[in-house]
Parts: C-alpha cells; structure tokens; sequence
C-alpha cells in the first residue's frame, strides 16, 4: 500500500511572502520548516512570494534574502524537501542554480497560463540539475480548457514530471477545475497538481474536486498563509483527506499544534475573506495583487474594489503590477471629470 495518495506542498513560506510583505525572517523559516518536517510533510516551497529573485521594488522587497531562507530551510529538514519556485524572466538559471547547491531538490517553474514556451530552458536545467520539476499553470481560469491542454503538454514535453493547474486568482469553480483537471489527465501521462486559493472561499471544495479527477499533487499553506485569503488551508485539508480515507502521510495533531503556535504568530493579522480578497475571485485577478492594489487605494484616495474590478476587466497579468498605480491613477482622472 503507498504511504501517501495525495502528495502535499507547503506553500506558506513561499504564497505566504505575499500575505506578509516578504517580510519572512530566518528564525520563522527555521521554526516553521522545522515543525513541517517533524510532521511528516513532503514538500516545503521557500522563495520570494514571485518565486526566484523576486526582491524588488516591483514585487516588494525581501526583509531578508531568500537564499539565507533556502539554505536556513534545507538545514532544518530531516525528510522535507525543500520546493523553489521560478518565473522566467524574474528569476534565471543562475539563480536556479545556487538554490540547487544549497538544499532545494524540487522546482517549480512558473509561467502565464499561456506562456508554457518560456519555461523550456528552466524546466530544462532543473531536471540536468537532478530536481524534481513542475511546470505551473497559472492564472488557470483565463484559458479555455483546450488551450490549458496544450500548454501542459509543451511542459511535459519540456521534461516537467508534473504539471500544476494554478487558480492564482481563486477564481474557478468546482466544475471549471473538473473539467480541467479530466482534460489533463485524458490528455498527459504524467502527474497533475492543483494551486487553489480562498477568495470565493472555494479552495477546499476545487482541491477535492481536483482530487476526485485524479489530481495527486496538491498545494496547501497553514492558517492559510497565503496571498489573498490565502490557499487551502494544509491542516484543514489533512483532515478532511483523512476522512475520506485518502493518505498524506501527515500527522494531523502536528500540524494543528504548528499551525496555532507557529503560523498564527507570523500572520499580521487573521487571514479572513475580506471584501478586497473576495473581489480577487469575483473579479478573476491574480491574488498577489492585493497589497499592491490596497497600498495604491490609500495613496490616490480610490476603492481598492474599483481598482481590482478594473484589473479584472483588463485581464491584468503578474508581471503587469505597474498597472495598479495606473489604473488608480485613471479612477481618480475619471472621479474629477465628472465632478
Ligand atoms: C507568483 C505567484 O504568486 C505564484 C502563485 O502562487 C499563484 O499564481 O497562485
Ligand atoms: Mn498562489
């Protein structure tokens, strides 16, 4: 009998850099890498919310460097692996590189949902590097299902062992995530993964949807540590598969404990769904955008709703943060207009 049906990664000490500020210091990855590890989870993701040098006055600079984070990670787990995330034209593989030699042993390469063509030298030099390597879908709810389909297929072409369809927006909904996830499996032979976030407050119900389609790589982030209202929550999600008699290896005690003792004292405050992180879902926008867009509203006197709702409508990409300012910037023009 396999130890593990479902396959757990850790997402909060990489989505959670967005819920925070990339503020993480080393002493709270060391902690919480720790306590993941002690409780049996498989896979840890450390970087920069945006993935591999993602530090800058674009994406919100880091408190401290994500290569001190990586490496205070790795030192820490005795089984955990620890997982990078990269975006193309953000991080390099220069930057793939040095993560490698200091303990990352998986990584997940990260591109627009129809922009898999840029990933084939990373995905590329992941693999002659010896990692694990996901191709990462993301902003999954802007493609049609066929177009999904063939985007994967070129990350598995590439060599990725899985490929992730990534709600980065929490924009989907159950039968959407269904129809996707039975495409790819219909149409690749290797293993599938789902990204969910909360913003409709749909996480759970779109990751057991994508599990009963035969998803078995499945992100989660503690006391939903995790950009927007954060992603399916792990602990809650350990559970449940609990219940319904799906194994992940994960000791569940362990996992509330660090959850309370450790998670919650990182989060500024409680992650709820707010009206911002709602509008995220409703409106089908990237779900790190959200401090952007609320620091963008206080500076030019906006709803930060208007500004999301806009966005939206411009179907706005990550990597297209400069956006905010002036979308808010043009509320502001069109309010005095009409004055
Ligand atoms: C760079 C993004 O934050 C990656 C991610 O977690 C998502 O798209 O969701
Ligand atoms: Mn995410």
């Amino acid at each position: 009998m396999a130890e593990q049906d479902v396959i757990i990664t850790e997402v909060a000490l990489r989505d959670g850099s967005h819920a925070i500020g990339h503020q993480f210091t080393v002493d709270q990855v060391v902690q919480l890498s720790k306590a993941l590890d002690d409780a049996n989870v498989p896979y840890i993701e450390v970087a920069h919310g945006d993935g591999l040098a993602g530090s800058s006055l674009q994406y919100g600079l880091s408190k401290t460097d994500e290569m001190a984070l990586i490496e205070a990670a790795a030192s820490v787990c005795n089984n955990a692996k620890i997982a990078v995330l990269l975006l193309p034209g953000i991080g390099t593989v220069q930057e793939l590189k040095q993560a490698a030699n200091i303990g990352a042993e998986m990584a997940r390469v990260a591109t627009h949902v129809t922009e898999a063509d840029v990933s084939s030298q990373h995905i590329a030099m992941a693999k002659d590097l010896g990692m694990e390597t996901v191709g990462f879908l993301m902003m999954a709810h802007m493609a049609p299902v066929k177009k999904l389909v063939e985007q994967a297929k070129l990350m598995e072409s590439y060599g990725a062992d899985t490929v992730y369809v990534v709600d980065s927006a929490g924009a989907l909904l159950p039968h959407e995530v269904k129809a996707r996830i039975r495409a790819l499996r219909e149409n690749l032979q290797i293993n599938i993964g789902f990204h969910g976030h909360n913003n409709l407050s749909l996480a759970m119900a779109n990751t057991l949807a994508a599990i009963e389609e035969g998803a078995t790589r499945i992100d989660g982030s503690v006391r939903c540590l995790g950009a927007g209202a954060g992603n399916t929550q792990t602990e809650v999600l350990v559970s449940v598969l609990d219940r319904l008699g799906i194994k992940t290896g994960i000791d569940l005690y362990k996992m509330m404990d660090l959850s309370e003792d450790i998670a919650a004292q990182i989060l500024q405050k409680p992650q709820e769904i707010t009206k911002d992180s709602l509008v995220l879902g409703y409106a089908g926008v990237y779900s790190s955008f959200l401090l952007h867009a609320q620091k963008a509203a206080k500076q030019f006197g906006v709803d930060s709703r208007d500004i999301l709702i806009e966005l939206g409508k411009r179907r706005v990409v990550g990597g297209q943060e400069d956006m905010i300012v002036d979308v808010a910037a043009e509320i502001v023009k069109k309010n005095t207009a009409v004055m």
